[in-house]
């Protein structure tokens, strides 16, 4: 297959919601089914041609092709076109070949359209043009910043600004990054975020390929900062880790949070299911410098971890951002915006596919709000035409997949609040643990306020005493971020919903779509019930006892004596709680063992 069938196949599986393009080109492929073309030249020829398909359509329907050349279909004759008119040597294809010999036959009429097209543009020369249609299309897709996290196991801010970012200009806010080119803002909500203008090429940077520079969205730095540990948390696990981000973000706020020339007592273990995807966290930990702090765990089933294991028994601390509907995802390696030609005339334009934008991951004031990741159907409506939009999800490797309908999206949404909520569940029975993060990057509710309030509602929840924390108790950065949970979607509660972080994408502060809270524990009925127990405890947690077994009341100081209940039972007086039978089933185990086992009876099971 040529580069042209191969790139054209790609573009069309992919505008049908078939995945992200540079996924398409560079991801693994089945066996047999890999490009034969190369995939640089592939991704080069793809990205080139969508960014030019708004002039090109022009240029192929007024130049009547696809009326004559009936094998030609519109996204090959897009290939073909663009590589004619625009590459620096023409088609890639021998003059003999067929393929080009069809668009070379129409050069003069191709020629004096593209003139047309940059002429209704008031362009004056070819390479005006081209240098307007790269702005628009980095318009389209500079909404946002880029963010980069300043990892702190290696660098610091300053060092930073001084070296790598030293010919940015400093401005005060995201907005101003935006304005305009070559510009850096510290970020206000984050420690040690960076926000500048997406011109600035961060992977071609010593600090990025050192690993002293992270390609970080801001939102997705929520969770580490939120769950704020320290020193006095003990181990901390990243529960769904790959590829890495948070994990790593999480040794670096324990890094630097160690108190002075002191080694880190503390642990976080990386829990990875998905052994391919652990193994871009094993690189990742050891790019960020943070081995000796992230211990991964390649291919771990969190669920299959036992709480109750002492390797966990110091884990105060759990992180879970579990694979989610990715609906606040930004489409950055999404579909580009690709404008297809009609291959016939307008009375027939309406097939499938034909004549309509395709893709949309970067369409303007997407996803507000209430929306999840939208693509636009190929359907048949009229030109102009309110066009219906399909619900998407993308996966943990930024695969799209197009949904049937809303009742399929209501579907899958309960199954993933369904697997996140069994997660959840699992991380709150860790023993030590005080605080517990739970994030996705969706935007629906029912991924997000959805899964906390079944959470709080749930056994563990009051056996142990989990509750959201707050938005005063936050620590400062997350408290002062403006955008909150919804308050409806947490039954109301106020308390509940400002303790929730969201962000949208789209709304101007120039971060992806996320959901984060955070979950506390006070003394819970389990410890409450410890603390109320009325019998003193040894050290080894053993109620202290006289030679007669009866237990240390902590309010007189005094061992309990027995009174009979006339039922078989004892009382134990000045407590007023019955003590169990089998306690007395003890004793007389002891005296069937003999008067001389007398000082070895253990005395009541504690
Ligand atoms: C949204 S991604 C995590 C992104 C990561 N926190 C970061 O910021 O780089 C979810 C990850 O959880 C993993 N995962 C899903 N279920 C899991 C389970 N039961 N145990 C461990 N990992 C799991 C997936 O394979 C995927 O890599």
């Amino acid at each position: 297959m040529s580069l042209y069938h191969e790139t054209a196949q790609i573009l069309s599986d992919a505008s049908k919601g078939g995945g992200g393009l540079k996924n398409r080109v560079f991801g693994k492929r089945e066996k047999g089914k890999e490009l034969k073309s190369p995939p640089g030249q592939v991704y080069a020829l793809a990205v080139e041609s969508c960014r030019w398909s708004g002039v090109l359509k022009e240029v192929i329907e007024a130049s009547g092709i696809l009326m004559s050349e009936r094998k030609l279909t519109p996204i090959l004759a897009l290939l073909l076109v663009h590589d004619h008119l625009l590459a620096k040597s023409g088609i890639a294809l021998p003059a003999s070949h067929g393929l080009r010999a069809t668009i070379e036959r129409h050069k003069a009429r191709l020629a004096s359209e593209l003139t047309r097209a940059r002429i209704r543009r008031h362009m004056s020369t070819l390479e005006a043009l081209r240098a307007h249609v790269l702005a628009e299309s980095r318009a389209a897709e500079d909404r946002y910043p880029r963010w980069v996290r300043v990892n702190a196991l290696k660098t610091d801010v300053d060092t930073q600004l001084e070296t790598t970012f030293s010919s940015l200009e400093r401005v005060h806010s995201v907005a101003e990054v935006m304005a305009g080119e070559g510009r850096i803002h510290i970020d206000e909500h984050v420690p040690g975020l960076l926000a500048m203008s997406p011109g600035f090429e961060v992977t071609k940077t010593a600090g990025y390929e050192s690993g002293a520079l992270i390609l970080q969205d801001k939102a997705s730095c929520f969770p580490a900062y939120l769950l704020d540990p320290d020193a006095g948390d003990g181990d901390v696990v990243d529960a769904c880790a790959a590829p890495g981000n948070k994990t790593t973000h999480l040794a670096a706020i324990l890094h630097s949070r160690r108190a002075e020339g002191q080694e880190l007592g503390q642990s976080v273990f990386g829990i990875e299911k998905d052994p391919v995807r652990a193994k871009t966290l094993a690189r990742m930990v050891e790019r960020a410098g943070a081995k000796g702090i992230i211990k991964v765990a390649l291919g771990q089933d969190f669920m299959k971890l036992d709480p109750a294991d002492e390797k966990f028994s110091r884990v105060g601390a759990l992180l879970l951002d579990p694979s989610c509907s990715g609906s606040g995802i930004v489409g950055r390696d999404s579909m580009p915006e690709l404008h297809l030609a009609e291959p016939v005339s307008a009375a027939t334009a309406g097939k499938k596919g034909d004549g309509k934008k395709k893709g949309g991951a970067k369409k303007k004031g997407e996803d507000g709000k209430e929306g999840g990741k939208k693509r636009k159907r190929g359907g048949d409506g009229e030109k102009g035409e309110e066009e219906e939009e399909a619900p998407v999800m993308v996966d943990d490797d930024g695969n799209v997949q197009t949904l049937k309908d809303e009742q399929e999206l209501a579907q899958r949404l309960r199954a993933l609040a369904g697997f996140q909520l069994k997660l959840l569940l699992h991380a709150l029975e860790f023993p030590a643990a005080r605080r517990v993060s739970y994030s996705t990057c969706s935007v629906h509710r029912e991924e997000n306020e959805g899964v906390v309030m079944a959470a709080l509602g749930s056994e563990v929840a009051r056996r142990r005493g989990w509750r959201v924390l707050r938005r005063e108790e936050q620590v400062s950065g997350m408290r002062e971020w403006p955008v909150r949970g919804e308050v409806e979607a947490c039954g109301g509660d106020e308390g509940v919903a400002g303790g929730c972080v969201r962000s949208y994408k789209g709304d101007g502060r120039g971060v992806m779509g996320f959901f984060v809270a955070a979950f506390v524990r006070d003394a819970g009925e389990e410890e409450r019930a410890v603390e109320e127990e009325p019998y003193v405890r040894d050290e080894e947690g053993m109620i202290v006892r006289d030679a007669e077994g009866m237990p240390l009341v902590k309010a007189t100081g005094e061992f309990a004596s027995v009174v009979s209940n006339g039922g078989g039972g004892r009382k134990d007086e000045g407590v007023g709680e019955w003590v169990e039978e089998d306690a007395s089933d003890a004793s007389s185990d002891d005296s069937e063992e003999g008067e001389d086992d007398e000082g070895e009876w253990g005395g009541f099971d504690d």
